[in-house]
C-alpha cells in the first residue's frame, strides 16, 4: 500500500493496488492494514454515498465534538475535487488546507481526520462520492465554512459551481471560533 503524507499534519492519500486482468479488476477498498503501521486505528462506524452533477460543490462542513468525524473518502466513477481544511486552534497549519484530485481511474483514497472542513467539487457528471465515518450522523452538530471564503484561498477550479442554499450561509474564518 503506497501512501503519501501532506504539509497538514494527519491527512493521508492512499494508493491501493488494482489487480486487473481480463475479468476487469479488484482491489480492497479500505483495510485496518493501511492505518496500523501509523499508528492510527480509526473506528469507522458509518458508510455515506452521494452522486453529485459536474460543478456540485458540497461543503465544507464537520460536525463538532462530541459527535467530530474523521473520514475516509474516495470517488468510484467520476472525479473530484476534495479540500480538507484544518481548523484545529492549536495547529500551526490552521486555516491552510489540502486540495486531492480523487477520481475512479486511480482509486486513490484520502483520509481526513477530525478538526477538519471537509468538502468537494465533481468535476465530472455522476461522480459518486463514498466516505467512511468514525461518528453517526449528528444534524444538531454540523457546522461549517463557506466554500469560497477569500482568506482560505481554495482554488475550486470552476467558476461557478452549484452549491446549496445551506452551504451558500455558512460563516467564513474570519470571527470564526473553531470547536476543535
Ligand atoms: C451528511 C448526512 C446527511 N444526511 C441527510 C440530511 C439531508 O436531508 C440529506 C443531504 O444532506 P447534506 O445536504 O448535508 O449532504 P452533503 O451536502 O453531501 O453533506 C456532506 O457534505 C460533505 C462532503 C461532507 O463531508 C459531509 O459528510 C456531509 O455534510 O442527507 C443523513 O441522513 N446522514 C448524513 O450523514
Amino acid at each position: 500500500m503506497d501512501h503519501r503524507l501532506f504539509h497538514i499534519e494527519g491527512l493521508i492519500e492512499f494508493q491501493p493496488r488494482i489487480f486487473r486482468d481480463d475479468r476487469g479488476y479488484f482491489m480492497e477498498t479500505f483495510s485496518m492494514k493501511w492505518f496500523e503501521p501509523l499508528g492510527l486505528r480509526p473506528d469507522f462506524v458509518q458508510d455515506n454515498q452521494s452522486v453529485s452533477k459536474k460543478g456540485v460543490l458540497r461543503g465544507l462542513h464537520f460536525q463538532k465534538p462530541p459527535h467530530a468525524q474523521a473520514k475516509l473518502v474516495r470517488v468510484t466513477t467520476g472525479k473530484a475535487l476534495d479540500i480538507a481544511v484544518d481548523l484545529r486552534k492549536e495547529s500551526p497549519t490552521y486555516g491552510q488546507h489540502v486540495a486531492c484530485v480523487l477520481d475512479a481511474e486511480r482509486q486513490n483514497v484520502f483520509y481526513v481526520p477530525e478538526g477538519f472542513a471537509h468538502g468537494f467539487v465533481a468535476l465530472e457528471d455522476d461522480t459518486t462520492f463514498l466516505y467512511k465515518c468514525t461518528d453517526f450522523y449528528a444534524p444538531d452538530t454540523e457546522g461549517g465554512i463557506l466554500w469560497n471564503d477569500p482568506s482560505l484561498g481554495i482554488d475550486w477550479g470552476i467558476a461557478e459551481p452549484l452549491v446549496s442554499p445551506k452551504d451558500e450561509v455558512l460563516p467564513t474564518l474570519e470571527g470564526f471560533s473553531s470547536p476543535f
